[in-house]
């Protein structure tokens, strides 16, 4: 149960935390400071788009945790409401009244341009005011970057075809990739580069398969720089995905531990090598390039 705290709240899936939600997060925080309110994002668990089987990509910038994190870190309340089919289809006015207004204590409303309350989306801005004259709200218009609206797809994309440093700058910080080190195929210390495999949540986005320049960060701690493969290894074989950092000049079983890996740039794409040597020969010339850039 909640705190009967007084909020400025916020509402929206925010996948990415990008630098469109990053300005309504902004907006918020100085609303509700001169309103002597809590300023609090409120998002939904799972993404509205998997409960609704909305086509298109279901894959997600930020899990639920890595947004929660990136939230609080901004010094403003997190909150996961539970999100299902019974949810959505409750006309606005009820879902608003009775989470937003009644479990959530909200006096004052930051919209971003786009969002829909409740069945059919009918709960526009402009309904809601209607429906509710007493509710103080403000509309945040989209945020644009080279003539294009800023959008979590275009991201999304940028990342596909490797374009991290086009990600960065729409998110106005590296790609994030939080997860725990677990077990790999114990293979990297042989041949001279172990790597911590980092197991990440459902749904996480995979940019496209390849090297990557990264800067890891172990239990929020000290930031390293690393030389990342991600990909189904297909020198070894036809493996499972995982995403593995040869961390530089490091040495430590770091096995269990949590891990933010952020992509810096891309080096090159995966290729099938014809020995381990190769291979190792490759390793070695991108992590020169990670150490250097
Ligand atoms: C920077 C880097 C680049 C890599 N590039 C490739 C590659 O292009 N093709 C490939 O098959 N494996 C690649 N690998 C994956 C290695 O095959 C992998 O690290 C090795 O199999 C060890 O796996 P393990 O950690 O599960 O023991 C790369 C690994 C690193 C660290
Ligand atoms: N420089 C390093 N970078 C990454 N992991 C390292 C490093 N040095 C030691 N380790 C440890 O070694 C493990 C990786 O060794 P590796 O042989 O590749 O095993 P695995 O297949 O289980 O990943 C990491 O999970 C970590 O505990």
């Amino acid at each position: 149960m909640l705190d009967l705290v007084a909020r400025a709240v916020t509402v929206g899936n925010f996948d990415g935390c990008h630098l469109g939600h990053q300005e309504v997060f902004q907006i918020l925080r100085t609303e509700a400071k001169a309103r002597g309110l809590v300023p609090t994002v409120v998002s939904f668990e799972p993404h509205t788009r998997h409960v609704l089987g909305i086509p298109g990509h279901p894959a997600l910038l930020t899990t639920t945790e890595e947004k929660s994190f990136f939230v609080r870190s901004l010094g403003l309340d997190f909150v996961a409401l539970p999100f299902s089919r019974q949810v959505a289809e409750q006309p606005f006015q009820q879902f608003f009244q009775e989470k937003i207004l009644g479990e959530l204590n909200t006096k004052f409303l930051v919209l971003g341009h786009d969002h829909r309350f409740g069945a059919a989306g009918k709960g526009t801005f402009d309904a809601i005011i209607a429906a509710f004259p007493d509710v103080s709200a403000i509309q945040v218009s989209a945020k644009y970057k080279d003539g294009e609206i800023l959008s979590s797809s275009r991201i999304r994309n940028a990342l596909e075809n490797g374009a991290v440093e086009r990600a960065t700058t729409f998110l106005g910080r590296p790609y994030r990739i939080h997860g725990i080190v677990v077990d790999g195929k114990h293979l990297g210390r042989t041949i001279g580069f172990p790597t911590a495999n980092v197991q990440t949540g459902a749904f996480k986005l995979i940019p496209k398969y390849g090297s990557y320049a990264a800067v890891v960060r172990l239990q929020n701690s000290t930031a390293h720089r690393a030389v990342v493969n991600i990909g189904r290894q297909p020198s070894i074989g036809d493996l499972p995905l995982a995403i593995e950092a040869h961390i530089l000049d490091f040495n430590q079983n770091i096995y269990g531990q949590s891990m933010d890996v952020d992509l810096v740039a891309f080096i090159r794409p995966e290729q099938k090598f014809d020995s381990l040597d190769d291979l190792k020969r490759q390793i070695g010339m991108d992590a020169d390039f990670a150490r250097n850039i």
